[in-house]
């Protein structure tokens, strides 16, 4: 892995998560600690939804919890299980002063007066692949709010445009459980050692190819996407890529961060803007595969141009390597 460039951190591969985060720190002249504290608390609360869904099967904590989300989708036990330990882990820390979650139908006001922070969290993504041992992951976007710590949060502390993130990431829960992240110097990936407890630096500075070989795509509605995206599918077979898609996003995303490739979730006829969410999915990968040298758009703009109008908004998405995702939203 190359040496860290310029204003990058600047720590040997094996460092863990937490001595990075304070070498991080040094990198902002007037920071006080509080960001750092947050992604602590996240990556602690992962460290816990991560120990339920190893043992979920043996705990009987799988299948459908009984309700459904703001979304009117049949929530998961997990789903339930990791909203609940994510938000009581960032009430306990103090650090956030109010939450938009996947799970939550309005913001999660915390009622932490002194905190600047707004996070917006999807606890558990690739939630239709929980029982079934698939990969999945949980993503997370954090927002320095815009009226005064202190005062109520307002609906323009939330509904903040992806280029005024602070910082994102996702955990991802594979076959090693990693923790991704970006503060808008680069992207790192600290991977899990149980045994430790701890998260250990082992991709540092990580670079999306600029070009890929694998496209990613629910092909099961073909027939009501658009032509672009129809024939941007075509290209990609007759150029003889190969077709690779989990049904988790993180993963899907995972996989082309490292290896090259385009997740597309286009607008199709049952969900004319697309599926995903744009304040807890989309703006925080976005805001990832620019930091690694990739892309995101809706097919038209930059994801994280988007001004929201709405907590759970949908958009249509496509994001990879910078090559691909251009010539996709041609
Ligand atoms: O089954 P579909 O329509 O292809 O959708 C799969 C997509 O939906 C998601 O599961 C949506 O996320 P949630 O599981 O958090 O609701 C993504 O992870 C995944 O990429
Ligand atoms: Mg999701
Ligand atoms: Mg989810």
């Amino acid at each position: 892995m190359g040496k860290a460039e310029n204003s990058r951190i600047a720590l040997p591969v094996g460092s863990n998560l937490d001595r990075f985060i304070n070498k991080n720190q040094e990198a902002f002249k007037y920071a006080t600690g509080e960001l750092s504290q947050l992604i602590r608390d996240l990556a602690y609360a992962g460290k816990v939804v991560n120990r339920e869904i190893n043992r979920a099967g043996l705990a009987g904590i799988t299948g459908a919890y009984g309700s459904e989300n703001v979304q009117g989708e049949e929530q998961q036990n997990l789903d339930v299980a990791a909203n609940i330990r994510f938000t009581r882990a960032l009430k306990k820390g103090g650090e956030v002063a109010a939450i938009i979650s996947e799970e939550d139908e309005d913001i999660i006001d915390l009622n932490n007066p002194r905190s600047k922070y707004i996070i917006a969290i999807d606890p558990l993504d690739g939630s239709s692949n929980i029982d079934v041992n698939v990969s999945i992951g949980t993503i997370f976007s954090i927002y320095r709010r815009i009226s005064p710590a202190g005062s109520p949060v307002q609906e323009e502390d939330v509904l903040q445009a992806g280029k005024h993130q602070v910082a994102a990431g996702y955990i991802l829960y594979g076959s090693s459980t990693m923790f991704v992240y970006t503060t808008g110097k680069g992207v790192n990936g600290f991977t899990y050692e149980p045994s430790l407890g701890e998260y250990i630096l082992s991709h540092q500075n990580m670079k999306m190819p600029k070009d890929g070989k694998v496209y990613s795509v629910n092909e099961g509605s073909y027939r009501s996407f658009d032509d672009d995206v129809k024939a941007y599918i075509e290209t990609c077979k007759d150029r003889g890529y190969s077709a690779r898609y989990i049904g988790s996003l993180v993963a899907d995303f995972h996989r082309n961060l490292l290896k090259g490739g385009i997740y597309i979730y286009p607008s199709t006829e049952k969900a004319p803007n697309g599926k995903l969410r744009l304040m807890y999915e989309c703006n925080a990968l976005a805001m990832i595969a620019e930091q690694a040298g990739g892309l995101a758009t809706d097919g038209k703009q930059r994801i994280m141009d988007i001004e929201p109008e709405s907590l759970h908004q949908r958009v249509p998405f496509f994001v990879g390597s910078k090559h691909m995702v251009e010539e996709a939203s041609k």
